[in-house]
């Protein structure tokens, strides 16, 4: 349907699935203390075919922070330095908040930011995140179990390798999942993944061969962290088609608790007054010999002209 001129825009999916929790969610008090209008399952599907991405226009949307957060995820890292050597700073919050308490001053953002910059040891000390994403993809802890019942550790499993590799080699698996959940290590992680499970699927054959790609996201604060989402999704999806030899076919976007926070109300009303208008391409402009060797300047979003920047306050 999306690819006939008269389709609706595919990101009236999101417009409506914001006024719909804005009207219907229930309100309720959360873990960060400023209180959500909630809904519980949603579904949401955008074509990745002929370049398209799900990249919102009714306000600008940072793709390359988004990008960059994607990137850094496929390295492994969970420091936040090399994010902010990158000028990315939304995962700055948390690392911020634990110095702040320990070290009993009121240090600003800015300043917290240019010293994990500066100084490397002081990163080492303040700037980890613990064992999220980027961990948990590509070096999930292993143990291997001796005679005596004790066990060592083993080699870390890189699932993003391992399932580049059964694409390739056994397309119609239904086992294509990359998991963050880790339920041994969510006590270490600043934030337990939001974004946990994503799974491939790979529809028709031989040269028209498609990638699907279902993201199952466990919590997600529509206005500010939903459109990184999805174009994070988009952007995973398309690196594993072109290291697949597939086409990029669909994303299906599941969220469990959906919700919008009571402090993004004039974000709200700014963004439902808008109209969706015209069609983003993303281009991928160099091949690269694997999924980890992609580097920001190997995408180009085209035709992107949305309205304006709407800020909003990020919950912490
Ligand atoms: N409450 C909350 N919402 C989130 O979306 C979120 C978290 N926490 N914690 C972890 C990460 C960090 N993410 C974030 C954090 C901040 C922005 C944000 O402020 N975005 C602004 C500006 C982005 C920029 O300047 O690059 C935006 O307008 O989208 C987005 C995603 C997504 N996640
Ligand atoms: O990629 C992300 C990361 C985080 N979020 C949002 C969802 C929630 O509003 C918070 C996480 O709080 P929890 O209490 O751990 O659910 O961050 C997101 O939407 N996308």
């Amino acid at each position: 349907m999306q690819d006939s001129p008269h389709a609706r825009h595919y990101e009236w999916q999101y417009l409506d699935l914001m006024r719909h929790v804005w009207e219907h969610g229930d309100q309720r008090m959360d873990r960060t203390g400023v209180g959500t209008r909630s809904v519980f399952g949603v579904q949401l599907r955008f074509s990745l075919a002929e370049e398209q991405v799900p990249l919102l226009t009714t306000k600008r949307v940072f793709w390359k922070a988004a990008a960059r957060e994607m990137l850094w995820f496929l390295t492994g890292e969970t420091n936040i330095r090399p994010l902010l050597q990158e000028g990315v700073t939304i995962w700055s919050d948390w690392p911020l908040a634990k110095f702040r308490k320990a070290s009993g001053t009121d240090i600003t953002q800015a300043e917290f930011e240019a010293r994990i910059v500066a100084d490397e040891a002081f990163a080492a000390q303040w700037g980890d995140l613990g064992p999220v994403y980027g961990k948990q993809w590509v070096n999930w802890d292993t143990y291997e179990y001796g005679p005596d019942g004790k066990y060592t550790k083993g080699k870390g499993i890189n699932q993003v390798a391992q399932v580049v590799e059964s694409l390739r080699s056994n397309p119609g698996s239904r086992r294509h999942i990359i998991e963050g959940w880790n339920v041994a290590e969510l006590d270490r992680m600043a934030l337990p993944p939001c974004h946990k499970t994503y799974q491939f699927h790979v529809a028709g054959e031989g040269a028209r061969a498609r990638l699907n790609c279902l993201l199952y996201q466990r919590s997600c604060d529509v206005a500010l962290g939903l459109p990184f989402n999805l174009f994070g999704a988009a952007l995973l999806t398309r690196m594993m088609a072109a290291q697949t030899g597939l086409q990029p076919g669909e994303l299906v976007w599941s969220g469990g608790d959906v919700h919008l926070y009571l402090n993004h109300a004039e974000l709200v009303e700014e963004q439902l007054g808008r109209t969706p208008e015209g069609s983003p391409r993303l281009a991928l402009v160099r091949q690269r010999d694997s999924i980890f060797g992609y580097r920001i300047d190997d995408f180009q979003v085209c035709d992107y002209a949305p309205q304006g920047v709407i800020r909003a306050p990020v919950a912490v």
